[in-house]
């Protein structure tokens, strides 16, 4: 299972690379199913979440290789249209490989990846935007069955601005035949990464980034070479790190554009940020100040996985924080762990009021999901003693390449007992 055994109280300083984003880069391997040929892919994340795909790529009949940060996939020749079960019941965002099958082969077989611990998570705005490509989808015993003669372009209206929705359409719309219009889609980097690793390997698309992406479907595709951009979501946890230990970090490799909503909240704390080309400086010498409203929102807003984290500095800070979970609807199961270490949290539906104590107390708790677990370690660099966090490998693997090695490079009395 994994634990983490973090002893509080050190004051992090010094400097941390940031890894490629995992949220980036799972749709980008999805989308080397595309050109039947070669992708180089660079700034890869060494995370379970990669590991997973990296394995599914490799059953259905593709080529890995992972050396370094390095990723080469070779997805030439057939491939198996059915998807393996266990990966995607295990990782909900394999659902991906959907829209790439799909435009490559006419036909995939994937099973349903179920509910998750933040939410529930349906994808009907994935199927139905597909459905409107041409494509036909039956639903039985578990299993989505997804097949089309041909995909045509589209214009796609989706109801809310889905990131994983967004995305498996503009997989297989790449193939389709015409154009096709999302409007209404999601803006997160992430997706205008996906447009730019798609269009270097000849897919025509523009807008992604923005709430209108325009999509030229084209026949050929070629080798791609492309370096991932990098975690913000990794960027934003160490910046709290640096925050809830009082502590001067400078979190290198990253785009600050990317952690605007980020910058602003730990900027109303007290935090001082200094913001230069491809790096932030992080500098908190005081008990932060409490923000009073922290609202989750589709980028550019507040981000999700950067709620509890978020939380775990406020369960620190001078005065009383009100969060709103608007984008998943059971994304507070940490509030609880939280507790345990002494923090004074009330949940009420999707509000959480959080009023900030003078000493969180170290303790022995369960990571619930991967950004909970994230979450957990902050508040344990910070309390008095120790803190055990369970469900390392389950939770917090998924997303972080190396956390203890570099929270310890900070100075963090961190270690990781495998068992
Ligand atoms: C691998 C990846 O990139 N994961 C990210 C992605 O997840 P993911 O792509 O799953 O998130 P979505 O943007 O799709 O989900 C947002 C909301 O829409 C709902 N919804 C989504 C699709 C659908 O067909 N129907 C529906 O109702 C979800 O239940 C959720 O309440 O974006 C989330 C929101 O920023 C992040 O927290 C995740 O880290
Ligand atoms: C919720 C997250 O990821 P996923 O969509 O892969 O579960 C996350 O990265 O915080």
């Amino acid at each position: 299972m994994g634990k983490y055994i973090i002893n509080g109280g050190n004051r992090l300083e010094g400097e941390v690379k940031i890894e490629g984003s995992k949220n980036a880069v799972l749709p980008i391997l999805a989308a080397s199913i595309i050109n039947g040929g070669e992708s180089i892919i660079h700034n890869v994340p060494y995370l379970k979440d990669v590991n997973t795909l990296f394995n599914v790529l490799n059953t259905i009949g593709c080529s890995c290789s992972f050396e370094g940060s390095t990723m080469i996939v070779n997805s030439s020749g057939d491939l198996n249209i059915n998807i393996p079960e266990k990966p995607v019941r295990e990782m909900r965002s394999s659902i991906i490989l959907m829209g790439a099958m799909l435009g490559r082969f006419k036909r995939v077989k994937i099973s349903f990846p179920g509910g998750c611990e933040i939410g529930l998570r349906p994808i009907d705005l994935h199927l139905a935007g597909l459905k409107l490509l041409g494509a036909k989808i039956v639903e039985s015993h578990g299993y989505i069955l997804c097949e089309c003669d041909r995909l045509y372009g589209n214009e796609i209206h989706l109801d809310y601005p889905s990131v994983g929705a967004t995305e498996n359409i503009m997989l297989a719309a790449v193939s389709a035949e015409g154009v096709t219009i999302i409007q209404n889609a999601a803006r997160e980097p992430e997706i205008a990464d996906l447009q730019e690793f798609l269009n270097k390997m000849g897919a025509k698309i523009t807008g992604g980034g923005s709430s209108t992406i325009r999509i030229q479907g084209v026949r050929e595709f070629q080798n791609v070479e492309h370096t991932v951009i990098p975690d913000r979501i990794v960027a934003g946890t160490y910046m709290v790190a640096a925050a809830i230990t009082g502590g001067k970090v400078v979190i290198r490799d990253i785009i600050p554009e990317h952690i605007k909503p980020i910058i602003s909240k730990l900027g109303e704390s007290g935090c001082k940020i200094y913001r230069y080309d491809q790096s932030i400086g992080i500098s908190c010498s005081k008990r932060p100040n409490a923000v009073e409203f922290v609202k989750t929102m589709p980028y550019p807003g507040f981000p999700t996985d950067m709620q509890a984290q978020m939380m775990a500095l406020m369960c620190t800070a001078k005065g009383t924080s009100i969060f709103i979970e608007t984008i998943f609807e059971n994304r507070y199961k940490h509030a609880e762990e939280l507790i345990k270490m002494g923090a004074d949290i009330k949940i009420e539906g999707r509000a959480a009021i959080v009023k900030g104590v003078n000493d969180l107390m170290g303790a022995h708790v369960v990571s619930r999901d991967l950004r909970g677990g994230a979450a957990l370690v902050l508040a344990g660099l910070a309390a008095e003693g120790t803190t055990i966090v369970d469900n390392v490998d389950i939770h917090i693997d998924r997303g972080y390449d190396s956390l203890d090695m570099k929270l310890r490079s900070l100075g963090a009395d961190i270690t990781k007992d495998e068992n």
